[in-house]
């Protein structure tokens, strides 16, 4: 399989507030999105996963490292093959539905035509086939969630990166959004989510990056990294907690800990013991 996304010792500063004072947004980070997979690039906030995004997105220039996207430097070629949809869109609430995504049509090249067709079609995929005529000021959040995917896909991107794709979606929206997600899965698009809900995440994510602080402090194959975790069972029969405590004590001595948890772990206890680990809590 090969890399949409390679990302090689990536490193971006800020310089904030009057001092300057420099903020380590990526201290070299390196991970790679395969073609054809769904990837959660997760951490918590300010971890630098935005900061990430937009060098991807060519919004944002790395101060070193490298990032290809296709195989090659980011550019106006690259970026035709990318659909977005930003973190809480900020869309203009006097157009339609069809105007807006119509408008973004536009934007990647097509003519008037095709980018009708190619608009009501988006549009008809998110569930906005009944509300194409509707201002989006009268959308709920939900509904402009949708509007915002339907313009990520409207020409046909390889790469859809969904910034927060679930933000203001009721549990009704969040399944018909990994729907979705699912379906660019099947078209043999490659989906990169960033995103907090972990439950989603693990339900729809081939592989992750966990970044912590600028770094990436876990990735790889999801099913991998869950099954990753070591333990050590005993078969007993009614064993009482004297007995339990007594076993752990005598292993404790060799160094050894008695798991009661047993593999493979849920994404969310992993990101917390990684994030955990990584703060030294
Ligand atoms: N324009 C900027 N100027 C100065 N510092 C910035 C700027 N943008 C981001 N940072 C800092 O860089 C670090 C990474 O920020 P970033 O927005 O990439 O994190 P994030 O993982 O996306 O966080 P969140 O989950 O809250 O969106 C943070 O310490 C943030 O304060």
């Amino acid at each position: 399989m090969d890399s949409v996304v390679e990302i090689s010792n990536l490193k971006k500063y800020y310089h904030s507030g009057l001092r300057g004072v420099l903020v380590n947004a990526l201290d070299g980070i390196s991970f790679s999105v395969k073609r054809g997979e769904v990837f959660g690039l997760l951490g918590p906030n300010g971890a630098g996963k935005s900061t990430a995004i937009k060098i991807i997105l060519g919004l944002l220039r790395q101060n070193s490292g490298q990032c290809l996207v296709f195989g090659e430097k980011i550019s106006s070629r690259t970026k035709s093959k990318i659909g977005y949809l930003p973190e809480a869109p900020n869309f203009y609430k006097f157009l339609t539905a069809l105007e807006l995504v119509v408008f973004y049509a536009r934007m990647s090249g097509m003519g008037a035509k095709e980018a009708e067709v190619a608009a009501k079609n988006s549009l008809e995929v998110v569930g906005l086939k009944d509300a194409l005529n509707r201002n989006l000021s009268t959308f709920s959040k939900g509904m402009l969630q949708r509007a915002g995917l339907a313009q990520a896909i409207v020409h046909n991107p390889e790469l859809v990166i969904l910034d927060e794709p679930n933000s203001g979606l009721d549990p009704i929206g969040m399944n018909d959004m990994a729907n979705m997600v699912l379906r660019l899965k099947g078209e043999g698009k490659t989906v990169l989510i960033c995103s907090h809900m972990l439950r989603e995440v693990e339900r729809l994510c081939d592989s992750v990056a966990i970044l912590y602080k600028g770094s990436v402090a876990a990735c790889g194959n999801l099913r991998e990294l869950l099954s990753d975790t070591e333990s050590v069972s005993f078969k007993a029969k009614n064993p009482s907690l004297e007995f339990l405590e007594s076993v752990d004590k005598s292993a404790e001595k060799f160094g050894v800990k008695l798991e009661t948890e047993t593999s493979p772990e849920s994404l969310a206890d992993f990101f917390n013991r990684i994030i955990l680990e990584r703060s030294g809590r």
